[in-house]
């Protein structure tokens, strides 16, 4: 098993090209199940989940081919695939593929749409909490689905196909969001969802659907109205830069010190998470190409977060931030209020000896001079990356274990930082 190797210490000069977001990337290519023809993604990231969900979708007929491949200058891994579900062959998406990839569970809206069934597996808890399906089953038997719970299963039907229905979410979900656009683009008559996630990837979902002859309004705000159509194009649809690997990255920057052009990143899409930043001491400004990101010698400052919904801050930050706040003068407060679980990082924080008090839901940082490198286990994707922040700060050597973790969504990570003057190197066991 790989493991990431660190020796900290050294501040982050240079340019980091930011990917295309795995967030996003995902229910774009589940989306692809919803017409026969070929959908066209740009700025697909290399990523483990992605490779998984490209196996999912073959297991339910769908052909791709990867059509770009690293650019001339090695900077670059963004590819352009098509997909195309020519005829769908299986509306069954078994346990052992679901329970890799949380997301892979979306497919039921999709195939449920389009061929009036599906049975996807009950996708189970993962490390950061219990995530169960209740919302997506709720809104699904809104849109006139008969469900029931088999073996482990969701079976979903809709003989005569799905029926446009007002539908107010009780509880902000991002996934039951996007598993409602994709089903209710192809119900008849029109839908309304109130309460909907307003996250930057539910808006390149509906404008990707758009561009496939779906007529979705008002996504990216809490109230969605899409009028059925009866069948879906063909489209080519550009993934949005990832805001969490640029959130993740600015930190990285901020907890070294140093001066890092973020090639290829948008400020609009995680303005919460650059107005805490600013309070730390971190200087971030749009500039031409990207988002450029600057600390001076000076030190971090302690700030408070609570994790929001989108335009919150987000959830996916919150380890990283944690790990950003070991070394800022003063205590921080962190409360989790999206996942129950969130907190696996603190104590491989508390390894490298960072002083953390964990309180139900907040986590008390009081910032430490010193953090001193040690061995330490990834548990979850955004812990590992915070690890890695914290190891960059570090005084001696780091070595993070479990990094497939990490290879779940961040893409060439190593040599992102390394090329900004990281001692950073993947070691294989
Ligand atoms: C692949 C992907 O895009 N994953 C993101 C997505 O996950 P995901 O879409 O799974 O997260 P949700 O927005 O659905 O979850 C938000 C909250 O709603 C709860 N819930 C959700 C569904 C449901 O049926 N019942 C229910 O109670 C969850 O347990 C959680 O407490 O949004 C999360 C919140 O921004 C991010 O952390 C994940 O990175
Ligand atoms: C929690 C995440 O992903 P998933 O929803 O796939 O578990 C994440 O991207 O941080």
């Amino acid at each position: 098993m790989d493991s990431i190797r660190i020796v900290g210490g050294h501040r982050l000069n240079g340019v980091i090209p930011i990917s295309g977001a795995k967030n996003a990337a995902l229910p774009l290519m589940i989306a692809s199940l919803l017409t026969d023809d070929t959908l066209t993604l740009e700025n697909v990231p290399h990523l483990a989940d992605v490779e998984q969900l490209i196996r999912i979708l073959s297991n339910h007929g769908v052909d791709y081919a990867v059509r770009g491949r690293r650019r001339a200058d090695g900077q670059n891994f963004a590819r352009t695939i098509d997909f195309t579900a020519r005829d769908i062959v299986d509306v069954t998406a078994p346990y052992e593929l679901v329970s890799k990839m949380r997301a892979s569970f979306w497919v039921i809206g999709p195939l449920l749409a389009r061929m009036g069934e599906a049975r996807v597996s009950l996708p189970g808890g993962c490390a950061i909490g219990t995530r169960p399906v209740d919302l997506f089953i709720e809104v699904l038997s809104a849109l006139g689905a008969q469900i029931e719970i088999e073996k482990g299963y969701v079976h979903a039907t809709a003989g005569n196909g799905l029926v446009g229905a007002r539908y107010a979410f009780p509880k902000v979900s991002v996934g039951a969001t996007h598993v409602a656009l994709m089903a209710a683009s192809l119900a008849r008559g029109e839908t309304v969802l109130e309460n909907a996630a307003r996250e930057p990837e539910v808006r390149c979902l509906a404008e990707c659907l758009n561009a496939m002859g779906a007529k979705i309004e008002g996504a990216g705000t809490d109230t969605i109205h899409i009028e059925g159509v009866a069948a879906l194009s063909g489209a080519r649809h550009r993934v949005i830069p990832d805001r969490i690997e640029t959130g993740t990255y600015a930190m990285a920057v901020g907890m070294t010190g140093g001066d890092v052009l973020l090639k290829g990143a948008e400020t609009e899409t995680w303005q919460a998470a650059i107005d805490v930043l600013g309070e730390a001491g971190i200087d971030i400004t749009p500039e031409e190409g990207g988002v450029r990101v600057y600390r001076n010698g000076n030190g971090l400052v302690a700030a408070d977060v609570t994790t929001r919904p989108f335009p919150g801050f987000p959830t996916d930050l919150q380890a990283q931030f944690m790990g950003l706040m070991t070394k800022a003068s003063g205590t921080s407060r962190i409360t989790e209020t999206i996942f129950e679980n969130r907190f696996m990082h603190v104590q491989e924080l508390a390894r490298l000896g960072a002083d953390i008090a964990l309180n139900g839901q907040t986590a008390t940082v009081t910032g430490v001079p010193v953090l001193k490198g040690a061995p330490v286990m990834a548990t979850d994707l955004r812990a590992s990356v915070s690890l890695v922040i914290a190891g960059l700060a570090a005084e001696g050597e780091t070595q993070v274990n479990r990094v497939y973790h990490l290879d779940r969504g961040f893409e060439r990570l190593e040599e992102k930082l390394g090329a900004c003057g990281a001692e950073i190197a993947r070691v294989s066991a």
